[in-house]
């Protein structure tokens, strides 16, 4: 039961304000329908009994009933019986409302905590994981413990309410049969609840295995066809997904047992009943003490078996309970710091230049700094080209001035204001086109305008379309910029999805536009179109581009050769040509010295 609260306690901060208020309701709704249920039939028991029999009768309480009044006496309590399951569906029907929003609002806390972390922990969160527990693993904390937590004011009402009947009639068998019960209830608990939560442990992280593999083959899926690796992966696949089904299964065979132990249970219960009754008072005691322990059995046995499955089923969620709580707390510390000065300060102004002051940064789980004393200056409204050996920093340093990462040491500003202390403000201002676009199953506006709904600025798309270059391509679809672009843009070619992408940084109207290796899958022209068409964009937006292929940055105003964290020449092509001999091999390599 402490389990149980705990639990709960550790969870409610993410459900509905109402929830708490909802939860007592129901439980005390669900006790009053139990307690109902258990009197009415009783009552329709006996009056049936005394029907049978003839004549009056006596009620507790209510006192002599004469026998004609019988009759009428049935149906009023047939009436209660039917009244309480109108009353008990009424209140489930409510009550599933409720939970869906309860889930709705976990999940919500989760995927907000995890969109919200800051870039740094973003990073590590692995998009499987995301999607399991936000939509499966919220599900089961709200199936698993919420729901049956509620059922137990009811169990507990009719349990106690058993237990008294018979304490007064037969104290000494009702205390036998409630320590008999209840040591089979507690040594399941102790037997089953360790394997329970073993086995629900290597559920989730079978599952969440299997997510992740799934989606790492799907993203390789051309290579595997061509190889064909399809058999391969699917073993692989089938491997991990045994585990997930032997462990599950296990919980199913855990949730079971409870139920024949007990129902086995009450066998030896008799016999120990009747033989201390028979030890007492002879075959007469015997005989009640098995009467009573028969009705007890009867009424006790499922509520101590339904406690039993709660029990369990809060123990198979607890992982889930553990992560989801975890993963919510992790990110919303760091986030709430991140989004704290963002109030903070007037609009930032369109004409004063970015400036990094001795920016260094090492990552939380890098041992070197990925990028040592950088200091530059870029003017608004300049072309700067990033080149470098793969792992010399640029990445890193294209995160920074995005405002993703914040530097280990060192200033970032932007028109006078350190730009990490806004950096969702700064963030609007800026464009990023990255090196894959990845594009959604929506219509092409949908994806310029990075909207999931139909919220978005028909002009500012096609102006937009029409600076990247893909205007006409568009117009050319039957339903032009409603045209779908399926799953991942695959009705696009991969020079189209990376101008749709180059669309969608301008339809914000940025200040800065990044472009991280953006035309490197363009071929020769098309490239040398959207240079164009980024080229234009020159003295009313900055253009801060990386790339390998030294054609796409050799007018750029500025080049920032990096190796190893550090800009180690800076200037005009021919000056860092001139400045740096491995640039100066690059160059000549690409023909362009
Ligand atoms: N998330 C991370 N955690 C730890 N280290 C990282 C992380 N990302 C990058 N690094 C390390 O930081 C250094 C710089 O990486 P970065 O990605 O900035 O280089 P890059 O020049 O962009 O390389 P490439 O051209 O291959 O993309 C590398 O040594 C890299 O291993």
């Amino acid at each position: 039961m402490k389990r149980l609260l705990d639990q709960y306690r550790s969870i409610s901060p993410y459900l509905p304000r109402s929830a708490q208020r909802f939860l007592v309701f129901f439980s005390i709704g669900s006790a009053f329908l139990s307690v109902l249920d258990v009197v009415a039939l009783l009552l329709l028991s006996s009056v049936l009994a005394a029907a049978v029999g003839g004549g009056e009768f006596s009620i507790p309480l209510l006192g002599t009933i004469p026998a004609d009044a019988v009759p009428a006496l049935i149906l009023v309590l047939s009436g209660v019986v039917l009244l309480k399951s109108a009353m008990g569906v009424a209140l489930q029907w409510k009550a599933t409302r409720h939970f869906a929003g309860f889930e709705l609002s976990v999940g919500d806390h989760l995927f907000r905590s995890y969109i919200h972390s800051p870039w740094t922990e973003r990073i590590n969160i692995s998009t499987p994981r995301v999607i399991q527990l936000t939509d499966g693993g919220v599900s089961s904390v709200v199936g698993g413990l919420l729901l049956p937590l509620t059922t137990v004011p009811g169990l507990l009402v009719t349990a106690v309410g058993v237990v008294v009947i018979i304490f007064l009639q037969q104290p000494f068998t009702a205390v036998i049969t409630l320590a008999y019960l209840g040591g089979i209830g507690v040594l399941q608990y102790y037997v089953l609840g360790r394997r329970t939560r073993v086995a629900a442990r290597v559920a989730r992280d079978s599952s969440l295995k299997v997510a992740g593999l799934l989606t790492g083959m799907m993203a390789a899926l051309k290579e595997i066809t061509l190889r064909e690796k399809e058999d391969e992966v699917a073993q692989a696949v089938a491997r991990t997904r045994a585990r997930t089904s032997r462990a599950r299964s296990n919980l199913y065979f855990l949730r079971a047992v409870p139920r024949f132990v007990l129902d086995a249970a009450v066998i030896g219960g008799f016999v120990l009943t009747g033989g201390v009754g028979y030890a007492m008072g002879g075959m007469t005691e015997a005989v009640s003490a098995l009467a009573l322990f028969g009705i007890a059995g009867f009424r006790l046995v499922p509520s101590i078996t339904s406690f039993q499955s709660i029990v369990t089923s809060s123990v198979s969620a607890d992982p889930y309970i553990r992560t989801i709580i975890g993963d919510i707390e992790r990110s919303q510390r760091p986030a709430a710091a991140e989004t704290g000065g963002d109030d903070a300060g007037p609009a930032l102004p369109n004409s004063l230049a970015i400036e990094m002051r001795h920016v260094s940064y090492t990552y939380p789980t890098g041992t070197e700094p990925a990028l040592r004393d950088v200091d530059l200056t870029i003017p608004f409204g300049s072309t700067v080209g990033i080149v470098g050996a793969s792992g010399a920093g640029k990445s890193t340093l294209v995160d920074i001035l995005l405002g993703l990462l914040e530097p280990s040491d060192g200033t970032v500003s932007f028109g006078g204001g350190a730009h990490a202390q806004r950096p969702s403000e700064w963030r609007r201002h800026v464009g990023y086109v990255p090196q894959a676009v990845a594009l959604f199953d929506g219509s092409i506006a949908q994806n310029v305008a990075l909207t999931w709904g139909g919220d978005f600025d028909r002009e500012r798309v096609e102006r937009a379309l029409r600076r990247a270059q893909l205007w006409d391509a568009v117009t050319a679809r039957a339903r032009g910029m409603d045209e779908r672009i399926g799953e991942g843009g695959l009705a696009l070619s991969g020079g189209q999805r990376q101008r749709l992408g180059i669309a969608r940084a301008l339809y914000s109207d940025p200040l800065v536009v990044v472009l991280d290796e953006a035309t490197s899958a363009l071929d020769t022209k098309t490239e040398a179109d959207v240079a164009a068409a980024i080229n234009e964009l020159a003295g009313d937006v900055t253009v801060i581009s990386v790339a390998h292929r030294l054609s796409t940055i050799r007018d750029a105003d500025t080049i920032l050769y990096m190796e190893s964290g550090e800009i180690v020449a800076s200037g005009r092509f021919d000056d860092v040509v001139a400045a740096s001999p491995a640039f100066h091999t690059q160059a000549s390599l690409a023909g362009l010295v």
